[in-house]
Parts: C-alpha cells; structure tokens; sequence
C-alpha cells in the first residue's frame, strides 16, 4: 500500500552527478550550523538528534545551471537551520539529492548498489557517493531493472522534487506519491513541500488535495517542462579602452564557469602577466591575414596598430554544445558583428563614471604612452556616441567591479527569461 508523504519516515539521501558538485557548494555562506562533511554529503548539525529523518532534493538542469542548485540548496539548508529546534527535521545529517539533467541511465546507474542495506550502510557511512558508484556500477542491467532497484531504495523515503523535468518525473516514478515540482528555482514550492513533510497533517492535507485536484482534472499532473529550455546566448562585453572590459571579464570568468569566454587572436605584444591560449591568441600579422583571407573571423579590426578579432569556430562550436558565448570586443568591433548577429546577440557597452576616472584608470594602467592616451581618450568621445547602438549600458564605476559583473550576470539572467529567445547562426 502506498502511504501518503507525512506518513512515511524520510531519510535524506546525498547523491551528487559528481563529487564537487556539492563541493563546490559553501554552506558556511548559508548558515553556521551548516557545514560541509563529505565531498558529496551536506551535513546539519543539531543538538536535538533523535530519529532519523530527512528529505530529498532531486536538482536537474545541474550542468548548465548550477545557480539553481546552489540557490535550491541555499534556501533548503536556511529553511531547515530557520526553523525552531523542536520541529526540525530530526537528523544527524541533511543529505542533498543532486539529479542529473540528462541520461537517466547514469543516474539509474549510480543509485545501482548491491542491496538496499548496502545503500543506506553508505549513506549512513557519509561516504563519497561518486566513489561508491565506481565500486558498484553494474555494466548492462537492463534500465528497468535499474529502476526497479532504485525504487526499492528509495521507497519508505520522502523525495521533493525541485529539479527539472526528468529529475520530477524519475522522482515521481520511482517513489509515487511524492511531492514533485518543476523548477529548482521555485523555492516557494519546495517550502510548502517541506512544510507539509515535517508537519504531519498539514502534509496529509496537502496531499489529500493535491489528489482531489487530480482527480477533479480528470488527467494526471504533468511533469513535462512548461516551456523548451532556453537557447545559448551571445553576450558582446564592449566599451571604451581602458574602461575595464578586461578585468570583467576575468571575473566574470569566476562567478561564472559554465560561460564560454571567447578567445580573441591579437597581433599586439604580450602584456606582463597575460598567456598565450588564456588572455589572448598572440599570433604574427602573417597570420592574423591568414585567418581574414579564410573568412574565420566573426570580426577583425585594426586597433592602435595592432590586428585585434574573433576565430568564427569558437563561437559555432560553442553554441551548437548549447553553450552561451561571452565576447569582449572594443566599439568598432562591436558595430561589426551587430552587422551580422542583428539583434540575436546580446549587446552590453560598459563606461566608466566619468572621463577623469577613465584617463585615471588608463594612467594607472601604465601601459599607455602620452600620445596614445591621447589617442584613446579622443576615441572613447567618439564611442560614447554610439551608446545607442547596444542593448545595455553598465558603469563600471571605480572600485565598483563587483558591482558591474552583478549588474552583468542579471542582464544574462534575464535574457534567459525572454519570451521570445534570441536565436545565433553562425
Ligand atoms: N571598477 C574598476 N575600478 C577601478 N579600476 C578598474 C575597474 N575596472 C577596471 N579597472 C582597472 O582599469 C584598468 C583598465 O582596465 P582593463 O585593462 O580591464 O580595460 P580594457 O577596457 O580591457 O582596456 P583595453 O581595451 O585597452 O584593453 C586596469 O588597470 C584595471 O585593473
């Protein structure tokens, strides 16, 4: 007989796609009662351990959106760390599920142990669930065999679902009658799932309507997505020289791994610090017209004398794995490749907060003589001009570069959320 969710003990399982995936999670940023135990397991403290409970968090879209996770995962812990001690979920460790967004059979896989016992002597243990895979992933049981097996481990445990799609729907087939939602972002759903988990009668309620709502339906909730996911962006990051497009961009790099930061080929000498392959392809003029004459440049232009363009393959490479592609490129560039992408790029112009910052930032930068300075601050005047030609406008104020990268990431966040989804060929 299946029980309803409030019913039914709940252990929180921890299995990651892969080990530094929960890592990479720093739940001392969440709470001080928090704290990071195993490399796949998130471990809460409380004084007030009695009998084992938990809850599940199924987590798909993982790889291409690990914001998601990690914000899921922020708002579960300080949700469970917010609560009063007598009606915490009584447990000696929360334990996170993180779902695969693709390739069930992977995520069959790795729930794939020997027993059910095995399964919880592990889980109990703490102990790397990616290591655990290794050791008993068993080659060619058939996938509804696999299914079969996860369901007995996980049965008699209750599993919110606040993943994507396949993660809701593998969650829901394998342990029906749990509470399932559809987006990992919709921390208001996973609150009210956890709310009625830990309060056994809100949770029968809860439960009892959902299925009044069914049935009243008359066809069952679909776990399908809403909405296709969202198509891989071209973001262009240009501006003035010396306005700070180049110190973004490293930092964006940092907050945000899963961008795909175009390499530009440049024929201007390396600057102290930069490498080959990273900052930037340094190559010969030779070359550089090599690269023209074959067409494999999105843009190029000449800049203070030095050749400065996009490798057209890196950016079609990219957008065909459905990865978003962030260009840094000056004005002019800029122009060249709205002439081609129109309005299906992304097009952000970055200044400073006045001319006497940018001649400062420039001067500090001590990599421009007199006369160049000259040079680029009069160009600069004539960029400033062509602000209407981009999509978005960011000061990147001085000692304000954390500031500017945010500003950059909501922008990229809400292009994601169009109705109407930019569209790059290439
Ligand atoms: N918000 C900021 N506050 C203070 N200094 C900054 C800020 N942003 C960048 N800088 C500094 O300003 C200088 C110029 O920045 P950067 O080299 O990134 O500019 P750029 O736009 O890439 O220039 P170019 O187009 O000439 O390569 C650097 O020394 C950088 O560290």
């Amino acid at each position: 007989m299946q029980l309803p969710c409030s019913q039914i003990p709940f252990e929180f399982y921890a299995v990651a796609l892969k080990p530094c995936n929960v890592k990479s999670v720093d739940c001392h940023k969440f709470s001080n009662r928090c704290i990071v135990a195993k490399q796949s397991c998130v471990s809460f403290n409380s004084p007030s351990i009695c009998k084992k409970t938990s809850i599940g968090l199924a987590m798909s879209y993982f790889r291409s959106r690990p914001q998601y996770t990690h914000s899921a995962l922020k708002y579960l812990i300080s949700s469970v760390c917010s609560r009063p001690e007598q009606s915490l979920p009584c447990t000696s460790r929360l334990n996170v599920n993180i779902l695969p967004d693709s390739a069930s059979s992977l995520l069959l896989r790795r729930f794939n142990t020997n027993s059910v016992q095995d399964f919880k002597a592990f889980n109990r243990s703490g102990a790397s669930f990616g290591k655990r895979a290794k050791t008993s992933e068993k080659v060619g049981t058939p996938l509804e065999a696999r299914a079969k097996n996860t369901s007995e481990l996980i049965r008699g445990e209750s599993v919110v679902s606040a993943g994507g799609a396949l993660g809701c729907s593998l969650i829901s087939s394998l342990a029906p009658g749990c509470a399932s939602s559809t987006e990992v972002g919709s921390a208001a759903v996973a609150e009210v799932m956890f709310k009625g988990e830990i309060n056994e009668a809100n949770g029968l309620k809860q439960t009892q309507a959902l299925t009044a709502v069914e049935t009243a339906l008359g066809t069952p909730f679909s776990n399908s997505p809403q909405v296709p996911p969202p198509k891989p962006l071209v973001i262009v990051i240009s501006g003035p020289s010396g306005v700070g497009k180049d110190a973004v961009i490293k930092r964006l790099q940092e907050v945000r791994r899963e961008f795909h930061f175009v390499v530009t080929a440049t024929t201007r000498s390396k600057r102290p610090g930069e490498v080959d392959g990273i900052d930037y392809y340094f190559v010969t003029k030779e070359e550089f017209r090599k690269l023209i004459d074959d067409k494999e440049l999105l843009e190029f232009a000449l800049v203070y004398g030095d050749y400065k363009g996009i490798p057209k393959q890196q950016v079609r490479d990219c957008i065909s794995k459905g990865l978003d592609v962030v260009l840094r490129v000056d004005v002019q560039g800029a122009a060249t490749i709205r002439s081609i992408l129109g309005s299906n790029a992304v097009f952000i112009f970055l200044v400073a907060e006045s001319e006497v910052a940018l001649v400062k930032r420039l001067a500090e930068r001590k990599t421009e003589s007199i006369d160049k300075m000259v040079l680029r601050i009069a160009t600069a005047r004539e960029e400033l001009k062509r602000l209407q030609e981009f999509d978005y406008v960011v000061v990147n104020a001085d000692g304000q570069l954390e500031k500017t990268v945010k500003t950059i990431c909501c922008i990229i966040d809400a292009e994601k959320a169009r109705v109407l989804q930019r569209t790059v060929t290439i």
